[in-house]
């Protein structure tokens, strides 16, 4: 099956300040993420991953150029039309789980489908199913603050696609843990990638686990290159 452009950021520019103090984060970015595919994101610290991140996640609005979602442009969308897109066709992971501290790990899971609608039997499976497929199954009932590190963000990254995104955006998914636990949580995204058909971009300080990955961009003089 071939495989499809599922994201597309088209000469991006982001800059924050005016004049003197500008400061340019993205110039003329192009970047293009295909279905299955998992592209790292290794770059200097303050060189704009989680603005590259937050742009593709329509979080953020760029200063010029465009964001394409499913073949779709997103400029000129309304703030609901573009909510409505992040919460169905976007997940996102962070360096911090930001799991709901009063909810089982189930509830975490199943949150996100009840605000898109499915009905409490449907995202409780499907919750179960994640969970199991993340292999903590076992740990449904507990909440984040009686799981590991690894585990807590296991149940994040099975949140973030419990919609079926196209795309998942992760920011140092594994920044807060060990090496080993790091690496024990990578091979449950990979394979959540792989057998989803999902498209993946993370952006992340370790090499051992960008090399992992399918490809490996930067950002250098504000533009997104190959390495
Ligand atoms: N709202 C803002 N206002 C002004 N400057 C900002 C704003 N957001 C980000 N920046 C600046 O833009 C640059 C890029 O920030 P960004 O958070 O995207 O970097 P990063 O590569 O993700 O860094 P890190 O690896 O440390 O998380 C930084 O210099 C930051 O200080």
């Amino acid at each position: 099956m071939a495989s499809k452009t599922v994201l597309q950021l088209k000469s991006i520019e982001r800059h924050y300040g005016e004049g003197d103090m500008m400061l340019s984060i993205l110039k003329d970015a192009d970047f293009e993420l295909r279905s299955g595919e998992t592209v790292a994101l290794v770059a200097p610290s303050g060189t704009g991953k989680s603005t590259l991140l937050h742009l593709a996640g329509l979080l953020e609005h760029p200063d010029g150029g465009e964001v394409i979602i499913g073949g779709k442009s997103c400029n000129g969308l309304s703030d609901d039309e573009r909510t409505a897109i992040r919460r169905s066709e976007i997940g996102f992971v962070y360096q911090f789980h930001h799991l709901l501290p009063e909810f089982s790990a189930l509830e975490n899971i199943m949150m996100p489908q009840l605000i898109a609608g499915l009905r409490e039997a449907e995202a409780k499976e499907r919750a179960a199913q994640l969970l199991d497929y993340m292999r903590i199954g076992h740990r449904g009932d507990h909440r984040p603050a009686e799981l590991s590190g690894g585990e807590q963000q296991r149940v994040a990254i099975a949140r973030a696609v419990a919609n079926a995104p196209r795309v998942l955006l992760a920011d140092e998914p594994t920044g807060n843990l060990d090496p080993k636990t790091a690496s024990y949580v990578f091979d449950a995204l990979e394979a959540l990638v792989r057998q989803s058909g999902l498209a993946a971009m993370i952006a992340t300080h370790n090499h051992d686990l960008a090399a992992r990955m399918d490809r490996r961009v930067t950002i250098d003089g504000g533009r997104v290159v190959d390495f």
